[in-house]
């Protein structure tokens, strides 16, 4: 480790890896009353379970991120974090915010309060006091990070990484506008969740990947540096007038329709450039870097990202085609592959490579680390096949030929098993992720000694 301070991100990476762990166990209760509709419905109601699922999945995605930002900011400044304090401080800050909004979903103690009680906008179901908080963690991670930057070196990769934390914190401010009309109110609610995700978070996705990629390839900085601003300047001349995809059927005027299904159709390039990317740099790179898994999960995760994103995400995307399948499985399949490709996949890919480091372990177990890339991808992939049949049955049946709602969700009770399986897959992946994070090789519990870093 070349820089003390690098080691703020380790304390990230943990707490991120335990709400992971978290999250996925909530899908598989999901899943699991999916296939048993009363499994825990006094306990832990459906609503109450799903919530958990995706508000960890967003926080510790968010806390890798800020992680990964500790991790590389220092290397490509060439300097120490601004302050470590501040750092911890933050991370302190989103942990009680977390642990608040559990307890408050898990036993809604504050039923309608605006400042304690849960709110009713999916994702951003937590209390405005989380949500202040967040947003002051946020500003605490904007000023150190902009201050180490401002004081060393500055490079493409640490300004698309900082202009796209910025830029989705100011999103963030769209938390707190909740207008009474109902179209206003998604209206916002979709500058953060769509603007987030097909936008500011591309932004900070391929920062990751061009560092990751340079560090694995050894292929030149200035080649790196064209890649990422292409990318960049695509992914936010479609994503931003893309939201329109999401305006269809809310009450907007009717224009969004040809505009979302235009500018969303363009969201595909900026997803076929980072796969294409990572491709070419691993062709063109001179170096054979010892870490085959973090390169592994950069691959996996442009691949991925480009099918759950790109192609799951196109195939929905036209109005004339979003009319019937808006709000099916078809949507759910999409939004686990896209989800899973670009950000969790991208998220792993940066520890598995960053905290062997940080715990001057290195090498870790790669195979089993590798391992759990298989199976974790293979589950993800087979759950968003078996959806996307389902999705395209309950389209059918629902929507084209009028049938009721839990009808046909009883018909389609043998896809939401598999979804089960799969989703056990994918849950026994993430585990042994973790354990091959955490836990060193045998060969090195044996010799009792730690092995030094080896190569960059
Ligand atoms: C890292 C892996 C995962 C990611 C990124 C992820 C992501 C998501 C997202 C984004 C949603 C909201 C979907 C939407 O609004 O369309 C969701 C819901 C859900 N997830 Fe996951 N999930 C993951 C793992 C799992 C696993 C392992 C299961 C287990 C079967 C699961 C089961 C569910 C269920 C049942 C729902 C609720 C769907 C509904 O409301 O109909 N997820 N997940
Ligand atoms: C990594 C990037 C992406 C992620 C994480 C993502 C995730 C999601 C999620 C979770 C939803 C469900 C939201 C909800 O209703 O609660 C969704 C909806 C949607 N996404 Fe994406 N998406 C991504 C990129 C894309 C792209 C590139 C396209 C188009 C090419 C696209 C097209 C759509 C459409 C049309 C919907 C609305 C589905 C409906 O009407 O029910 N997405 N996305
Ligand atoms: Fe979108």
């Amino acid at each position: 480790m070349k820089y003390q301070t690098q080691k703020v991100a380790y304390a990230y990476f943990l707490v991120a890896m335990g709400l992971f762990a978290i999250q996925v166990l909530g899908g598989l209760i999901a899943g699991w009353i999916y296939v048993s509709p009363n499994f825990l419905s006094e306990l832990l109601p459906f609503n109450v379970v799903r919530m958990l699922h995706t508000n960890a999945l967003v926080v510790w995605l968010l806390l890798g991120f800020f992680g990964a930002a500790y991790y590389l900011i220092p290397e490509e400044s060439e300097r120490e974090i601004y302050s470590e304090k501040l750092a911890y401080l933050q991370l302190i800050i989103l942990v009680i915010g977390t642990l608040g909004a559990v307890l408050t979903y898990v036993f809604n103690p504050f039923p309608g309060n605006y400042l304690l009680g849960m709110q009713g906008r999916e994702f951003i179901e937590q209390p405005t006091w989380v949500k202040l908080g967040i947003l002051v963690a946020a500003l605490i991670f904007l000023f150190n990070i902009t201050m180490t930057v401002l004081a060393g070196r500055k490079t493409a990769i640490s300004n698309v990484l900082l202009v796209g934390l910025w830029l989705l914190s100011l999103l963030w401010l769209f938390a707190f506008i909740n207008p009474d009309n109902l179209s206003l109110d998604k209206m916002y609610w979709w500058f953060i969740v769509h603007l987030w995700v097909e936008a500011t978070w591309e932004l900070v996705m391929a920062s990751i990947l061009a560092f990751l990629l340079l560090k694995l390839t050894g292929v030149d900085r200035e080649i790196v540096e064209k890649w990422l601003y292409v990318i960049v300047s695509t992914a936010l001349f479609s994503g931003i007038l893309g939201t329109g995809h999401h305006f269809y059927w809310i009450g907007l005027p009717g224009y969004w329709q040809w505009i979302g299904s235009i500018f969303s159709t363009l969201e595909v390039i900026p997803f076929f450039l980072m796969m294409s990317f990572a491709f070419v740099m691993v062709w063109k790179g001179r170096r054979n870097h010892p870490n085959k898994a973090a390169l592994l999960w950069s691959l996996g995760a442009s691949t991925v990202a480009f099918f759950g994103a790109g192609v799951w995400g196109f195939l929905h995307t036209l109005h004339g085609v979003n009319f019937y399948s808006h709000g099916t499985q078809i949507t759910a399949a999409h939004g686990h592959l896209a989800f899973y490709g670009a950000y969790v996949a991208t998220n792993l890919a940066i520890m598995s490579y960053a905290i062997p480091h940080l715990r001057g372990r290195d090498p870790y177990n790669q195979v089993l680390n590798m391992a759990a890339f298989w199976l974790m991808t293979g589950g993800m992939a087979f759950m968003t096949f078996v959806l996307t049949f389902a999705g395209t049955i309950q389209t059918h049946m629902q929507r084209v030929l009028g049938e009721n709602f839990m009808e046909v969700q009883e018909g389609l009770s043998l896809f939401y098993m598999m979804r089960f399986g799969s989703g056990l897959a994918v849950v026994i992946g993430a585990l042994l992720f973790i354990y091959s994070m955490m836990v060193p090789r045998r060969e090195l519990l044996t010799k009792g000694t730690d092995v030094p870093v080896a190569g960059e």
